[in-house]
């Protein structure tokens, strides 16, 4: 059982993409966020970054599916603090947005560094930060309605950034570090012993090929 699981979570984590990720502004239901976090899971996003305005996001729904175990989650407070800490970090970052300056999302390059923009149900990406973006691409609508449901659009443009880095080979090439592998590999492996590590500020151990503990690091 466990040597299935730890097989399993070595098996996604060499195909997590740490330069490929979500940016979402103000987006409040439960249930879309938890949709949000179960697509970046399916399409091997390591981590998602949310800004709400009380530093906090919404609870998860049933929807997440648990999804949330797996996706870090970064939080900020203001939306210029979010672009700022993904720009130090080379993202170019894309809002999904409605402007005369907007390209079809499936013109840009998903295999770069790129972080998504998606913007709040109600009222979308903010004037802010749709200024300090890289650019503005939208999902064509040939319906009555103006706009897609925010995590059905999210579906859509990591879809197609998965198509791409699938068609470049992305996924067959661990993108993580050695360093990051294993620290990830032990923490979800072992998610209560790796906090009393963290909380002791103990080096993490490695594991066995089975995925048990080796003994001598204890
Ligand atoms: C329900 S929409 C918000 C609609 C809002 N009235 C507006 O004008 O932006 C929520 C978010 O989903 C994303 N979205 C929805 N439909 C989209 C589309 N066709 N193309 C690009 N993004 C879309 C955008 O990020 C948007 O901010």
């Amino acid at each position: 059982m466990l040597y299935k699981r730890h097989n399993r979570i070595k098996e996604v984590l060499k195909k997590r993409q740490p330069h490929l990720t979500v940016l979402i502004e103000d987006v409040h239901k439960p249930h879309n966020l938890s949709a949000i976090i179960r697509t970046c899971d399916a399409v091997g996003i390591l981590d998602l970054h949310v800004v709400n305005q009380n530093g906090k996001y919404p609870t998860f729904s049933k929807v997440s599916q648990g999804s949330e175990k797996w996706v870090f989650i970064t939080t900020y407070i203001s939306i210029d603090d979010a672009i700022n800490a993904l720009k130090r970090r080379k993202f170019k970052i894309y809002a999904a947005h409605f402007s005369k300056t907007a390209i079809d999302y499936r013109n840009v390059n998903y295999t770069e560094p790129v972080a998504i923009l998606l913007g709040a149900e109600k009222w979308g990406v903010s004037k802010e930060a749709a200024q300090l973006v890289d650019g503005h691409i939208t999902i064509p609508m040939l319906g009555m309605v103006q706009s897609l449901n925010v995590s059905v659009a999210a579906a859509v443009i990591l879809f197609e950034a998965q198509r791409q880095r699938l068609e470049a080979k992305m996924y067959t090439k661990m993108q993580l570090s050695p360093t990051t592998y294993n620290k990830i590999l032990f923490e979800w492996s072992y998610p209560n012993i790796s906090k009393l590590y963290k909380k002791n500020s103990r080096k993490y151990p490695s594991l066995k090929e089975n995925g048990q503990i080796c003994e001598d690091n204890l």
